[in-house]
């Protein structure tokens, strides 16, 4: 089926459609500048091994590295704007109240800043903070009074301050990913747009959306990991594809 042809089959499907869902990843944000994972040459995995800088014991053993790490990205965050991508996701759900439910593994907040402020966040918060370990004082330390530093630390009992976001081997926010597993049970149509669908569970969704007789369309300039599990598998970027499929 053309391109074209395929482009508009699926604005049909989603215009019919009363409930759907978006699965998106560091794809998603490409076009605002911020580096994906695994993309080969310019992707963060290439440079940095995520089990050093992405896990709790990586950050135990090098606080500060780690923090610095996170930093940069937040500071990266900061400096990004919402594509056309994100934009698109955001008039539709202020044009149609309760028929979108976007469910994210980006750490960014691009797509609440374009609109979806309602956006599932499954791999949390990159600017958010939390005290790595639980505060043993009663009542407990506020991750506003530590000191600055990297990372800032509690100058009364020594605990560090940590990103909020989901490191290799921690479990997702159970009710978030509860939200996001009734969401796509209930969806017409699943969009998964830029993700490798090498993480997991969040890549299960695709499966699952697609048992539960989802229509399941992959909104990516490649081939992922989930492409087998799709009904359609369109090749092109975020910030293209969403506007023609929604404006
Ligand atoms: C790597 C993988 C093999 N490992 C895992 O999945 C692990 C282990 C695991 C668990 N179950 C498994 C089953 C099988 C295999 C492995 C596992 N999972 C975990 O550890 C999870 C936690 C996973 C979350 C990790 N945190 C992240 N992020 C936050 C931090 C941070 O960001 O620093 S994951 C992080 O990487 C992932 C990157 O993937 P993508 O977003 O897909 O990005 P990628 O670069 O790979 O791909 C980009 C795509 O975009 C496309 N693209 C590029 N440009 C564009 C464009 N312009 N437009 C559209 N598309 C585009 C490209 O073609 C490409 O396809 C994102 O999820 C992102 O959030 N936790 C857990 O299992 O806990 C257990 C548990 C349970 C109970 C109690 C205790 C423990």
């Amino acid at each position: 089926m053309a391109h074209a042809e395929a482009l508009a089959t699926l604005r049909e499907r989603l215009a019919a459609a009363p409930r759907w869902c978006v699965l998106s990843g560091a794809g998603m944000s490409a076009e605002s500048g911020i580096a994906t994972f695994r993309d080969a040459m310019s992707g963060l995995w290439s440079r940095f091994d995520p089990m050093q800088l992405a896990s709790e014991a990586g950050f135990r053993a090098d606080p500060a590295r780690v923090w610095d790490w996170y930093a940069e990205r937040r500071a990266g965050v900061r400096a990004a704007q919402p594509n056309a991508g994100h934009r698109a996701l955001g008039a539709y759900a202020q044009r149609h109240p309760g028929r979108l439910t976007v469910i994210t593994q980006n750490v960014d907040d691009l797509h609440q800043r374009a609109g979806n402020t309602d956006a599932l966040r499954l791999h949390g918060d990159v600017l958010g903070e939390r005290w790595l370990d639980r505060c043993r004082r009663d009542p407990g330390c506020h991750p506003d009074w530590a000191l600055a530093g990297s990372p800032p630390h509690c100058e009364r009992c020594g605990n560090l301050v940590r990103p909020d976001v989901v490191w290799f081997g921690e479990p997702l926010p159970l009710a978030v990913f509860d939200a996001a597993q009734r969401a796509v049970d209930a969806a017409a149509v699943l969009l998964v747009v830029g993700t490798s669908g090498a993480v997991w569970p969040a890549a299960g969704l695709v499966a699952r959306a697609h048992r539960a007789g989802a229509w399941v369309a992959i909104l990516n300039p490649e081939a992922s990991e989930v492409d087998d599990e799709a009904d359609q598998c369109l090749r092109g970027t975020a910030a293209t594809l969403l506007p023609a499929l929604l404006d």
